[in-house]
C-alpha cells in the first residue's frame, strides 16, 4: 500500500514536525517491542497511531515523553533533539499524554494538580495558595474548561480530569499532545465534548497524536493515520485516502472480510428455556430504582446505557460487588446474598469487570496464575496448586483467547493493554459460569480481537449458559440476542434482534420513552 505521507515537505511556510521518530528500535528481553518504526507528526495536525493489541503503540508512546530510551533511533521535536533523558521540565514542555489512566491525583484540589511540583518559584519560598487559585482559574478559562480549581480532583468526571490533564499539558508550553485511547471511559456525550475541545485546540496550532481502537474515531478526528504492525511501522496516509478495509487490512496483514464480522443471529424461541438470571425490582443506592431483567439459558442480553446510567452498577451487582436497598437477585433459581462475592461465586457468576487494573489483575503474576486466580480447586487435590497443572489451563487459554504473550509463566504486567484485558475475560471464563456479566468486555481490545472475545462470549451461551454484557458499545451490543436500555437508573426500552444504531443510542442518551419502543426497536407506529 502506498506510502503517501511519510515525508511532509519542511522548510519556509513548512514548519518542521512538531515531533519525528527515525529507526525506533526498542526491546524487551527477547520480545521485540518495535523494529526500526517511524512516525512523523507535522505542526497543528491530528494524527491517529493505529495497530493491534501489541503492536507496539504504548511503547511508541513512553519512548515519545521521554519515560522510556530507545535502544536505536533518533528523536526530534519541531526539528531539534530531544531532551535528555530524565531532564522533565524540558520533556513537559516539548509533549504531554493523556492516558486512560489518570495521572491526576485525586486527594488534591484542581489547582494543586494543575501546579503540582511548581508551586512555588524557588524552592524556600512558600506556596502563596491563593495566587496558585488564582493562576488556576487564568489557566482553566484560557483553556475553556469550566472545573472549579478549588475542586477535589477526586469529585471530577473522567472527562473534566481528562480536561484539567490536557489544560496541564499545555501550561508546560507544551502544543504536541498524545491521547492514549483517551475515549475508552467516555460515554458518547463526553466524546462529542472532548472532540470539540480538541477541534478548538487544534486551531489554535496544537498537534494531537491519536490512538484508539475505534476506527470510527480515528475517521471522524484525524487527518492522518499511522499504521503499525508487529512492531514496524506499516504505513502513512491521509485519513480520506484510506477505507475502513484498506485500514483493517493494513492492521491486521489479512485482506479483511465484508463488513463487520459482529454477526448476532436471530434468536432462537426462548421462552421455555430455563431462566439463568433473575432480578428483581432490584434498587441500588444512587444507581437504580427497582429494575428487574431476566437473562435466560442460551442468551446474550446487552445492558447499555450511558455513563450516568447505572448499568455498570447493576451488573456489578449480580457479581455481588454492592449490596442492594431492595429486591432480589437469582442465579439458576438460587437467590445470590447482595453484597457478596462469595455468594455471587457461588451461585454461578463470572464477572468481567470494569476496571482491570483496579479489579482485574495481580500485576506482579503471571499470565498463568492471573488466569486461574479463580479456579484454583480444581488445579490440585486438597487446596493444592500444582504448577503444571496450572501452566497447562493457562496455556490452553491462551490458545483459545489469542493472548499475545511469550510464555504462560510472562508477569501479566508485560503484556500489552489489550492482552492484559484478555486475560482477565479468561479468567472470568476459567469458572464455567452459569451466568458470565462482562463489563465493557473489549475495552482496549483490537477490531481483530474484539470479533474474537465476543464470539467467545457468545459461545458461553450456545453452551446453554447466560451472558450480560454491560456496555454502551455498538460492537458489543450486536452480539446480543435482546438489548435492554437503562437511562437514569430504570429500564427505558427494549430492543430486540434487528435493531438499528440510532434508535439505541437515542434510548441511551434518553432519548424516547418505553412506551416508545417495541421489542423489535421500532417505534409504535412501526417506523
Ligand atoms: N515492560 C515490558 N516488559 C516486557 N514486554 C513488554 C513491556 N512493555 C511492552 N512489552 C511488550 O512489547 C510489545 C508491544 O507492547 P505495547 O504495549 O507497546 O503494545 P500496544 O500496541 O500498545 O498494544 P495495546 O493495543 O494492547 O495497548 C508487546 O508484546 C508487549 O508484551
Amino acid at each position: 500500500m502506498a506510502d503517501t505521507a511519510t515525508a511532509p515537505a519542511t522548510g519556509p511556510g513548512h514548519p518542521a514536525p512538531v515531533a519525528e521518530a527515525t529507526g525506533i528500535s526498542k526491546r524487551f528481553g527477547a520480545t521485540v517491542a518495535l523494529r526500526d518504526a517511524r512516525i512523523s507528526i507535522a505542526a497543528g495536525e491530528s494524527h491517529a497511531l493505529v495497530g493491534r493489541n501489541g503492536a507496539g503503540k504504548s511503547t511508541l508512546v513512553s519512548i515519545l515523553t521521554g519515560l522510556q530510551q530507545p535502544d536505536t533511533g533518533s528523536l526530534r521535536f519541531s526539528g531539534a533533539p530531544a531532551p535528555a533523558f530524565g531532564d522533565i521540565d524540558a520533556w513537559r514542555s516539548r509533549v504531554a499524554c493523556v492516558y486512560q489512566r489518570s495521572t491526576i491525583i485525586g486527594e488534591l484540589t484542581v489547582a494543586e494538580n494543575l501546579f503540582l511540583n511548581r508551586q512555588s518559584a524557588a524552592a524556600v519560598q512558600p506556596i502563596r495558595w491563593k495566587q496558585l487559585r488564582l493562576r488556576a482559574e487564568e489557566l482553566l478559562s484560557e483553556y475553556g474548561v469550566a472545573v472549579d480549581p478549588a475542586a477535589r480532583a477526586r469529585d471530577l468526571t473522567v472527562e473534566q480530569r481528562q480536561f484539567v490533564e490536557i489544560a496541564r499539558a499545555l501550561s508546560f508550553g507544551a502544543r504536541f499532545i498524545i491521547l492514549d485511547e483517551p475515549t475508552a471511559k467516555l460515554d458518547a456525550r463526553g466524546i462529542g465534548r472532548l472532540f470539540d475541545k480538541l477541534g478548538d485546540l487544534q486551531r489554535q496550532g496544537v498537534a494531537f497524536l491519536f490512538i484508539s481502537h475505534h476506527l470510527q474515531e480515528v475517521y471522524d478526528l484525524c487527518t492522518t493515520v499511522t499504521v503499525y504492525r508487529d512492531a514496524a511501522h506499516i504505513l502513512t496516509a491521509p485519513v480520506a485516502e484510506l477505507g475502513h478495509h484498506q485500514l483493517v487490512e493494513a492492521m491486521t496483514g489479512e485482506s479483511a472480510s465484508s463488513g463487520t464480522v459482529l454477526v448476532s443471529r436471530p434468536p432462537a424461541a426462548r421462552t421455555g428455556a430455563e431462566e439463568l438470571l433473575a432480578i428483581d425490582g432490584l434498587t441500588l443506592s444512587g444507581a437504580c430504582r427497582e429494575l428487574s431483567l431476566s437473562v435466560r439459558s442460551g442468551e446474550v442480553v446487552g445492558l447499555a446505557g450511558a455513563t450516568a446510567s447505572g448499568n455498570v452498577r447493576v451488573g456489578e451487582a449480580v457479581a455481588g460487588l454492592h449490596r442492594a436497598e431492595g429486591g432480589r437477585i437469582s442465579v439458576g433459581g438460587r437467590v445470590v446474598r447482595t453484597g457478596s462475592v462469595p455468594s455471587a461465586l457461588a451461585a454461578g457468576v463470572g464477572l468481567v469487570p470494569e476496571e482491570r487494573h483496579l479489579q482485574g489483575l495481580v500485576n506482579n503474576r503471571s499470565v498463568a496464575e492471573n488466569a486461574t486466580l479463580t479456579v484454583t480447586d480444581q488445579l490440585g487435590p486438597f487446596g493444592t496448586v500444582l504448577p503444571a497443572r496450572t501452566r497447562t489451563f493457562a496455556r490452553r487459554m491462551i490458545r483459545d483467547l489469542d493472548i499475545k504473550t511469550p510464555s504462560a509463566t510472562t508477569p501479566v504486567s508485560a503484556l500489552s493493554g489489550g492482552n492484559q484485558q484478555k486475560v482477565v475475560v479468561a479468567r472470568a471464563m476459567a469458572t464455567d459460569p452459569h451466568v458470565l456479566v462482562a463489563i465493557r468486555p473489549t475495552n482496549g481490545v483490537d477490531v481483530k480481537s474484539k470479533e474474537f472475545l465476543l464470539g467467545r462470549i457468545r459461545q458461553v451461551a450456545d453452551d446453554g449458559k447466560a451472558a450480560l454484557i454491560v456496555s454502551d458499545e455498538l460492537d458489543d451490543l450486536r452480539v446480543c440476542d435482546r438489548v435492554v436500555v437503562m437511562f437514569h437508573g430504570r429500564v427505558v426500552a427494549e430492543f430486540d434482534h434487528g435493531w438499528k444504531d440510532e434508535h439505541v443510542v437515542a434510548a441511551m442518551e434518553g432519548v424516547g420513552t418505553t412506551a416508545a419502543y417495541t421489542a423489535s426497536g421500532t417505534d409504535k407506529h412501526g417506523r
